[in-house]
């Protein structure tokens, strides 16, 4: 449901489903003079695409952090789904983990595996059958357009094509949520628009995208959903927004 003081346009609520639910949220650093988030409140819906943006030290990776229980706030609420990440059990954070996919600015491929097994690897840690990686490796690849690189090694590929086996690997499990930080930073513009292509695409399907990022060019192009935080607080939220205000 919205949040008071949500600034975007009414929605039709009736069939909102959220998938992050930040709710009062703070989070103070212990060697930390000012919080890292001060009272976020911030909701977002089933399929939506949402720009996290901010200067440096906004609060952007504690925000992503929270999500992942990587971190747990200081104060507030945060809710992934139905889960309350901050009130979960240690022994139950590996399952939330599972309905999260993660994709980074500096890839993180496993250097040793090349792109089928980066892939596969990821459905091999949560148990599931090799008849089933099998079948969904391949198909998942041929959505980021490297069905015919499955051999290759990491650094036999260029950086964009690594970034594309980094988002099928956090896709193959078809997540609720896709959290994306700084995807795009180590790409030049061409291969970025690629990329963005391809999380547009993956958002198509249904999974929430919610991406961190400093590129005006692409969150102007994109005019996707924008939450910006400032010294950790969150000073806009709009709907179809451009990185800077009145551009
Ligand atoms: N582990 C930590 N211990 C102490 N302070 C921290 C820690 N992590 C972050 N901070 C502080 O919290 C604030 C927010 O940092 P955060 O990394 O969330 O910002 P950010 O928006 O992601 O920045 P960037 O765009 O540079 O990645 C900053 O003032 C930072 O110095």
């Amino acid at each position: 449901m919205p949040t008071s003081g949500d600034r975007r346009r009414p929605r039709a609520w009736l069939h909102w489903l959220s998938v992050i639910r930040l709710v009062n949220v703070s989070k103070s650093y212990k060697t930390s003079t000012r919080p890292a988030l001060d009272k976020v409140n911030v909701e977002v819906g089933k399929g939506e695409f949402a720009f996290l943006i901010g200067p440096s030290g906004s609060g952007k990776s504690t925000f992503l952090k929270l999500l992942l229980k990587d971190e747990v706030p200081s104060s507030g609420d945060v809710f992934v789904g139905d889960t309350r990440v901050n009130r979960l059990p240690g022994r139950r954070v590996p399952q939330l983990r599972q309905t999260i996919g993660c994709v980074f600015q500096d890839f993180r491929l496993l250097q040793q595996k090349n792109v089928y097994e980066n892939v596969a690897f990821a459905l091999e840690v949560i148990g599931k059958r090799e008849a089933n990686i099998k079948q969904v490796v391949p198909e998942v690849l041929d959505m980021v357009g490297l069905a015919g690189k499955s051999h290759r090694l990491p650094h036999e590929l260029s950086g964009g094509e690594q970034q594309r086996v980094a988002i099928a690997r956090a896709f193959v499990n078809r997540p609720l949520l896709l959290l994306a930080d700084e995807p795009t930073g180590n790409l030049d513009p061409e291969t970025s628009g690629g990329i963005m292509l391809l999380l547009d695409k993956i958002n198509r399907t249904g999974t929430t995208v919610l991406m961190a990022t400093h590129d005006h060019e692409i969150v102007d192009s994109m005019r996707r959903r924008v939450v910006e935080l400032q010294l950790g607080r969150l000073v806009r939220d709009e709907e179809r927004g451009v990185y800077g205000v009145g551009r």
